[in-house]
């Protein structure tokens, strides 16, 4: 297997399907019956009031929760358990903390076995892209929380995923640092070819990123809408809102 690791070596976004699609706790459904199709390459926004049910959907993208109902097919195949191809970023950084930079972005590559110097080439890559050069030797305790989502960004998508799934990565982060990461991430994405899906509850932050924004609430999707198409972005705005 030939592992893509540079930056400028994106592979091909991942198509997810959902079909029929309900998910739940011990019994209780938070979902039911969701029909949805993420384009590959596409990045594909959530929002929804607290409790709709926006995490759940998105460990059941990462194949941390089976279906309780309905299937989610990545690309042919029914998601089963996680992959390599579908990358999760969460609000908690979960970085190693007692690996510094360098070492936490290899992390991927070195579970895929990859070798040490196409590891420090695409770790070297990676921090440039994500704006950590000069930080590569400091621990995660040694850097701000922008910093540590940059590192979860490069990590994320050092081993090229096909899919990166995202569960409000920059809630947790000050409204300057959430503008700079915004960025950043739109930076990164520009170069990747990774279908994103986003949660978050911000619906300014979903109008920035989205090529398409889906409610969740009611216990189902209650609307899925195209952003880069729209031309009055106040009217779809309002339309969030009032969907929220
Ligand atoms: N591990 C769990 N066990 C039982 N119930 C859970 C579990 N995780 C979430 N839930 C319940 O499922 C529902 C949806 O939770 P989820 O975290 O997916 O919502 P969310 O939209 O992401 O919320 P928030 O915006 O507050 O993060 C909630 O009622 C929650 O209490």
């Amino acid at each position: 297997m030939t592992t893509l690791v540079r930056p400028e070596q994106a592979q091909a976004g991942l198509g997810l399907t959902l079909e029929r699609l309900s998910l739940g706790y011990g019994g209780d459904l938070v979902v039911r019956e969701i029909d949805l199709e993420i384009v590959a390459g596409e990045v594909l926004v959530i929002v929804g009031a607290s409790g709709s049910g926006k995490s759940t959907l998105l460990r059941s993208l990462a194949g941390l929760l089976p279906p309780a109902g309905g299937r989610i097919l990545a690309g042919d195949a029914e998601i089963t358990g996680t992959s390599a191809e579908r990358a999760m970023v969460f609000q908690d950084d979960g970085l190693l903390p007692w690996r510094d930079v360098r070492r936490n972005i290899e992390l991927p590559l070195r579970i895929r076995k990859v070798g040490r110097r196409e590891r420090a080439a695409a770790a070297r890559a990676w921090i440039e892209r994500v704006g950590l050069a000069g930080s590569e030797d400091r621990l995660p305790r040694e850097l701000s929380g922008g910093m540590r989502q940059r590192v979860q960004l490069a990590r994320a998508l050092v081993a090229a995923p096909r899919a990166v799934l995202m569960d409000e990565p920059f809630g947790a982060l000050d409204a300057q640092t959430r503008a700079q990461m915004q960025q950043v991430l739109l930076d990164v994405l520009r170069d990747t070819r990774a279908t994103v899906v986003f949660v978050t509850h911000d619906v300014d932050e979903a109008l920035l990123l989205a090529d398409r924004v889906a409610v969740l609430g009611g216990h189902g999707l209650r609307a899925v809408l195209d952003v880069r198409g729209a031309g009055d972005r106040a009217a779809l705005r309002d339309r969030i809102l009032k969907e929220l």
